[in-house]
């Protein structure tokens, strides 16, 4: 049996069509020399995956769970009631309801369970990774640098003439 891959984040996603949305957390995980691991872990497809992935991520040297998975989406909370690890939720947008189901399967968690949703899509799946970049950078002093350093890039970026 294949072994899920475990990195100091790890990112997770109901299904491979996730990946052009989720692959958006790369991004600023790799410009801030963050390692990651992906992997597909259906809470609904393959819940065997899921128990293992959940229960045993602490242990395997993950820090920050990323999960995004669309429709009902119920991937980031069942993580979240198994594993003692921060998980950011990435609401993927769906066929037919453009996400706003995603959104709040995921948003909508009952008190004691938490998970910290981004918005909808691609934004979201980005900011899931600079997320997840930041909770490091609390007991990680040169990649809370690297994190001021390309916030400050980013501010020059933004041009001051509106054209
Ligand atoms: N929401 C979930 C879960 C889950 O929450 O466990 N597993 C798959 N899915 C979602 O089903 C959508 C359609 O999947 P397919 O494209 O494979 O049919 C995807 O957005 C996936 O995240």
């Amino acid at each position: 049996m294949k072994q899920i891959p475990f990195e100091l984040v790890t990112i997770v996603m109901g299904s491979q069509s996730d990946w052009p949305t989720m692959q958006k957390a790369v991004k600023p995980l790799t410009e801030l020399q963050v390692p990651f691991a992906t992997a597909v872990v259906s809470a609904h497809r393959t819940p065997q995956r899921l128990v293992e992935f959940a229960t045993t991520a602490h242990e395997k040297g993950t820090k920050v769970i990323i999960a995004g998975a669309g429709g009902s989406a119920h991937l980031p909370g069942m993580i979240a009631a198994m594993t003692p690890l921060p998980v950011i939720g990435v609401p993927v947008a769906s066929k037919f309801m453009t996400g706003m189901d995603s959104l709040l399967s995921i948003v909508q968690m009952p008190k004691g369970v938490a998970v910290a949703t981004q918005a909808v899509g691609a934004s979201g799946a980005f900011n899931a990774g600079l997320m997840a970049a930041q909770m490091l950078s609390l007991t990680d002093e040169a990649l809370q640098q690297r994190l001021i350093e390309w916030r400050e890039r980013q501010s020059e970026q933004v041009p001051f003439e509106v054209e």
